[in-house]
């Protein structure tokens, strides 16, 4: 069976045929079927939920439907109420529960059964008390070794967050508008926190102005909405607390790592603050905000960035004519690092400009954000929130502890240089930290060499033998390549793969860093519409992304790090969708190397309590790969696999070098009598042009 062809089918080219038996639908993040976004739920106290046995089996229809990949939330936009909808009034309120706090111990069996720690990583002595007793010091004093667990009031469902919490009725209406049923565990314990420490930590003391929160929690697990939607209800209800209603001030930024994600943010901040009078704008090239000394300006249109990534090719237009915009209406800025410090560091030398206003400062994907790479510029952008008030959260999968000790570090530092007291800092983490989700399946795959991936590939993707009984990898996927070298090779090399009646090569793209702006913004279109089925990507894919429909995730060339195989295999399976698949190719020479990914791999089975023939990595496999020495680990993640970044085994071709040499020349050729005639047409004309824009030839 030819799973492009069949899928072809679906698709608006030919949407006639029908499948017998409908196998190619199965239970896929594609399919659109339910959700289930609580990955850790005891259902019973005490006993692991099978998630597996719990959700009924979706029925396989007769008949293939429409390609819908990217099928969102299981749930339709409500549509509002009938006797509102006349009035053109939005409807559907969240059902709004009385408030209810639970006992101590309450919230920590929840707390557990979520497998939610809450800790405190830092809280400030209160002097007055140490003078008083000796005794009250030591209930203040977080002592270094030894951290305090706290049990937080946790959110049981979204309509507490209305009656418990006090949401803005709007936000909660929003909020309600994404058809979301219940709480994701990172929801469940970073929402209160952030919207009323001092409801949800009310037994705690010196918490409840509020804290510095670092988030550990699953890919697709709803950080996102965790941090907005306590962002713009504290704005809001700042600024109706001082009765400052219509105005607009910078008051919180997002940081994140890539232009994909910054736009994805500004979206979904979007749909939240709809009818909230807020703002929210994703910083652009040449963009101008009013800081502190700099004049405001005329303000940017109402209707900017309501669909940020739509919106981008018009924005490539404007940035030619490069007229800075000075935005004045601004409330929530999402941005990447580079972007905004260049806007900070703009102007005379050595002046940084600062950002007052700022009272809230998130760092998406933080462990990458925090990482040498980016270190400097979220370091600049952090000094620049010079606000006493300021509140910050660090959010990510993934987060080492050397990032915990920089954090804990700069705040400590940040506090002593304004002299002001430091914020309490607490730490969130959902499942185990630093694994994949569970309800994805893993599979590691030997190619022995180059060559074998790309015949491995193929395989995957019209499986022949009928004794491979797994799974095949089922488009819209995602294949990750360690250069952007490889990813267009590899584009080139698959192209023809698609049949024509599927498509053909219109369905597979590649997107990477070294394209336009606009180029990957209707790449990234054309993927989410379902246009493109294969999306060749580097790890500029790999963080933030989400693409609820897609069914799997090639690594094609192994991941630098654990935290990489993380993201790039959470990019599938997102809020919970069962039958996402993570693959990743190895060859020799990456048998040093592969066992980081093999621990992560045995660490989220055990945890999906996969073992036995279920697992991806068996136990053999796990104690015949070596260890990965600290050196080689630091050289995987600053280079990836060294041969691969030049030469004959960077490239990806199918080709034999007996072909590539005949094709080399017979380029040669072409290209050699192009110069001839060139320089016989120069010599004519007077002007030889010899030497300029001479054809290199290919590296063979
Ligand atoms: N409570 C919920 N119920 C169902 N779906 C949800 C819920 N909250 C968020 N989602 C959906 O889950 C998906 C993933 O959310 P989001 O992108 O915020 O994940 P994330 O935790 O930031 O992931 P990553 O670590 O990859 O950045 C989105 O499509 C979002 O609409």
């Amino acid at each position: 069976m030819d799973i492009l062809k069949v899928l072809s089918r679906g698709t608006k080219k030919s949407a006639k045929s029908s499948l017998s038996g409908g196998s190619a639908v199965g239970k896929l993040p594609s399919s659109g079927t339910k959700t289930n976004p609580q990955l850790y739920h005891d259902e019973v106290r005490g006993h692991k939920r099978k998630r597996d046995v719990e959700e009924p089996e979706n029925k396989i229809p007769e008949v293939l439907p429409e390609v819908d990949f990217f099928a969102p939330k299981d749930v339709a936009e409500p549509k509002p109420a009938k006797a509102e909808s006349k009035k053109g009034k939005r409807a559907a309120s969240p059902v709004v529960e009385a408030a209810k706090l639970l006992s101590a111990d309450e919230c920590r069996q929840l707390l557990r059964s979520h497998r939610l720690k809450v800790t405190l990583l830092y809280k400030r002595e209160e002097q007055h008390k140490v003078k008083k007793s000796k005794k009250k010091k030591a209930v203040v004093e977080v002592k270094k070794d030894k951290k305090p667990q706290l049990a937080p009031q946790p959110l049981e469902s979204f309509g507490q967050l209305r009656s418990t919490y006090n949401l803005s009725r709007r936000v909660a209406e929003n909020l309600s508008y994404q058809g979301y049923k219940i709480p994701t565990e990172v929801q469940m314990g970073s929402m209160p926190l952030l919207i009323r420490p001092d409801v949800a930590l009310s037994e705690e003391q010196g918490l409840e102005n509020g804290v510095d929160l670092l988030a550990v929690a699953p890919t697709g697990s709803g950080k996102t909405i965790s941090f907005l939607v306590p962002t713009i209800n504290n704005i809001m209800r700042r600024r109706a607390q001082d009765k400052l209603h219509g105005i607009h001030e910078l008051e919180a930024i997002v940081i994140v790592p890539t232009r994909e994600l910054a736009y994805q943010i500004v979206n979904v901040g979007n749909q939240l603050v709809k009818g909230t009078g807020l703002k929210v704008v994703g910083m652009r090239k040449g963009m101008i905000l009013a800081a502190e000394s700099q004049d405001i300006g005329e303000d940017s249109s109402d209707e900017e960035d309501e669909k940020a990534e739509e919106s981008d090719e018009e924005d490539e237009e404007e940035e030619k004519d490069a007229k800075p915009k000075v935005v004045s209406k601004v409330d929530i800025l999402i941005t990447t690092p580079l972007l905004l410090l260049n806007f900070l560091t703009s102007g005379s030398a050595n002046t940084q400009k600062v950002l007052p206003t700022v009272r809230n400062l998130i760092l998406d994907e933080a462990d990458v954000l925090l990482d040498p790479l980016f270190r400097e510029q979220t370091l600049g952008i952090w000094t620049a929130c010079s606000n006493p008030d300021l509140g910050l959260s660090f959010w990510s999968a993934t987060m080492g502890s050397n990032i915990e000790t920089l954090v804990t570090e700069r705040l400590a530092s940040r506090a002593e240089s304004l002299s002001i007291p430091q914020r309490p800092l607490v730490r969130l983490v959902v499942g185990l930290k630093d694994t994949a989700v569970p309800n994805i399946v893993h599979r590691l795959i030997y190619t022995a060499s180059e060559q074998g991936k790309l015949l491995a590939l193929r395989q995957l993707l019209r499986p022949t033998s009928s004794i491979d009984s797994r799974p095949p990898l089922r488009p819209p996927f995602l294949v990750f390549t360690q250069t952007i070298d490889r990813a267009t090779a590899l584009q080139e090399e698959l192209k023809y793969d698609i049949p024509l009646e599927a498509g053909g090569s219109s369905r597979i793209a590649a997107l990477h860093s070294g394209l336009p702006d606009a180029a990957r913004a209707a790449i990234m279109r054309k993927f989410r519409a379902g246009e493109i089925w294969v999306l060749i990507t580097t790890d500029v894919l790999a963080r933030g992304v989400d693409f609820a429909g897609v069914n799997g995730v090639l690594n094609y060339d192994v991941p630098g790090s654990s935290a990489a195989y993380v993201h790039r295999a959470g990019r599938t399976g997102r809020a919970g969708r069962e039958g996402g698949i993570a693959v990743t190719f190895y060859t020799k020479e990456d048998i040093p190397f592969v066992k980081t990914v093999a621990n992560v791999i045995a660490e989220s089975e055990k945890q999906a309590g996969k073992t036995g023939d279920e697992a991806g990595v068996q136990k053999w496999l796990l104690d015949a790969l070596p260890n990965v020495g600290k050196e080689d680990r630091k050289k995987l993640k600053e280079r990836g696999v060294e041969s691969r970044r030049s030469g004959n085994k960077a490239m990806i071709t199918s080709k034999s070098g007996y072909e590539r040499r005949k094709e080399h020349n017979r380029k040669g050729a072409i290209e050699g009598s192009k110069k001839r005639k060139l320089e016989v047409d120069d010599e004519e004309d007077g002007a030889k042009t010899k030497g300029d824009g001479e054809w290199g030839g290919f590296d063979d």
